[in-house]
């Protein structure tokens, strides 16, 4: 299959292009040095074709790109003032490309929605692709919506609907753990887990992006995104491949059993937002002083939901989910807690805890906690923490992402129909939210969240 020959980013002097996507990508171009592709960047402000160069530059140096695909790229490298909303400006960006062009959408979701509607008005060369960002939709109406409109311009697998955590090592790591060690997979299960939780927070704050969080909050930043993946990965049954087919599939059905825990929205989540406070060493303002906060808004900068998996398998096992921002010492992992054993012979003291697996997502490792005879008394039960150190991986989470996208392989891509299940949980919980029915907590920036959390966990 031919691969992409143009990207086009939208909204490419925005945070998201030169933080994550250009450094992926230079990575990504000095693995494989025999690609060749045009980058167009586009996007309203008034740049020119030299300042373009020179953002692409400073990011593939800060991960010392270099090599002839690199090259390539920045010598090819064009920049169009566009509105990413006006058909005109669309249909002028892909008259600039060369060979089959996917269209990135760096942009927020309601500017995502106005260009794939302006694209109804624009003949599409053959096989376009188009890639959106987290979040698809606003909710599931809209994530419906979208699709609807996606799927009148092109076929399904022209759709990438990018998530990062997917490019994950770690998070991809799920799968070879659970799927080809016969000693794990028949354990992860009601019979033998007594919980789930899926932790991502956070040291840094909000870093000048009141624009695009205070709208979405850690629910939609975070949760409703990529840790329901990252959940996806953990509850479905086991694909027939990891191709594109089988597990695109295996992964919406997952996400079409989640509930909220105890079918209860209103006892499935709580929410919090930090104060003033330092964190790193950094004094952080409270959320609602940073610049551009609506503190009417009641965004969370600390959201935590326990959802089930309504299915043979895990139905009764509490999942959750928690990411938030300006927390110290953060914790980002899948841990499993097994349960107790079902009976303990007497006389073996000092047993500490259950078992426990972590699969840590920052830096990548895994850890099990286990009760062994340790050293000493032989009749003494220790703890004992087995630990594997698993290296990065050798592109970006981005670089991944792209790489499926520029080869036109849809793996790491979600189906239409997983993103409407991933928001069809979280909208029944922030239902609860706006309409009052769940306190907006406070924690001062710097600490693990509301002190009373900890002691109900
Ligand atoms: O740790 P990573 O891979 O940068 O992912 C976390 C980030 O993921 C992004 O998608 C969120 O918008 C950010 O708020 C968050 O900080």
């Amino acid at each position: 299959m031919d691969t992409i020959g143009t990207l086009v980013v939208l909204g490419a002097t925005g945070d998201l292009t030169s933080r994550l996507l250009l450094p992926g990508l230079g990575r990504l171009l000095t693995e494989q040095p025999d690609r060749r592709l045009r980058l167009i960047g586009a996007d309203r402000a008034p740049r020119d074709r030299e300042q373009w160069v020179d953002t692409v530059r400073a990011a593939f140096d800060s991960v010392e790109a270099t090599g002839p695909a690199v090259e390539h790229a920045l010598a090819g490298a064009d920049y169009l003032v566009t509105d990413a909303t006006a058909a005109e400006d669309l249909g002028r960006v892909l008259a600039a490309a060369t060979g089959i062009p996917a269209l990135y959408f760096a942009v927020p979701p309601a500017v995502a929605a106005q260009a794939v509607q302006a694209l109804h008005r624009v003949e599409l060369p053959e096989h376009t692709v188009l890639a959106l960002e987290k979040p698809f939709g606003v909710d599931q109406p809209s994530a419906s919506e979208l699709n609807r409109m996606l799927a009148s311009l092109v076929p399904e697998d022209q759709v990438f609907r990018v998530d990062h955590f997917l490019g994950k090592s770690t998070v991809l790591n799920v799968l070879g753990l659970r799927f080809t060690n016969r000693v794990f997979e028949p354990v992860l299960h009601r019979e033998h887990v007594a919980k789930v939780e899926i932790v991502y927070d956070e040291s840094l704050g909000l870093e000048n992006r009141a624009g695009y969080y205070d709208r979405a909050g850690a629910m939609v930043d975070m949760i409703q995104s990529h840790l329901l993946q990252v959940m996806a990965l953990v509850t479905m049954d086991a694909p027939l491949s990891v191709h594109a087919t089988d597990l695109r599939h295996t992964k919406t059905e997952a996400l079409r059993a989640l509930r909220p825990w105890a079918g209860d929205p209103v006892a499935a989540g709580r929410r919090a937002r930090y104060t003033a406070g330092t964190v790193d060493g950094l004094h952080l303002p409270s959320y609602v002083e940073e610049d551009g906060v609506d503190p009417g808004r009641g965004i969370e900068t600390l959201a935590e939901v326990t959802l089930e998996s309504a299915t043979w398998r895990w139905a009764g096992v509490p999942f959750v989910l928690r990411s938030g921002k300006a927390v110290a010492r953060p914790r980002r992992e899948i841990a499993v807690t097994f349960r107790d054993v079902p009976h303990q012979p007497a006389g073996l003291p000092g047993v500490t805890g259950p078992t426990v697996l972590r699969i840590c997502l920052s830096p990548d490792a895994m850890t099990l906690e286990l009760n062994v005879n340790g050293p000493g008394d032989p009749f003494v039960v220790d703890r004992a923490v087995l630990t594997a150190d698993l290296g990065a991986g050798r592109l970006t989470p981005y670089g991944e992402v792209l790489n499926g996208l520029l080869d036109r392989d849809p793996t790491l891509s979600i189906s239409a129909e997983a993103a409407e299940h991933a928001w069809g949980v979280v909208d029944q919980i922030r239902e609860a939210w706006t309409s009052g029915r769940v306190p907006l907590e406070e924690y001062p920036a710097g600490s693990a969240g509301p002190e009373h959390w900890a002691s109900s966990d």
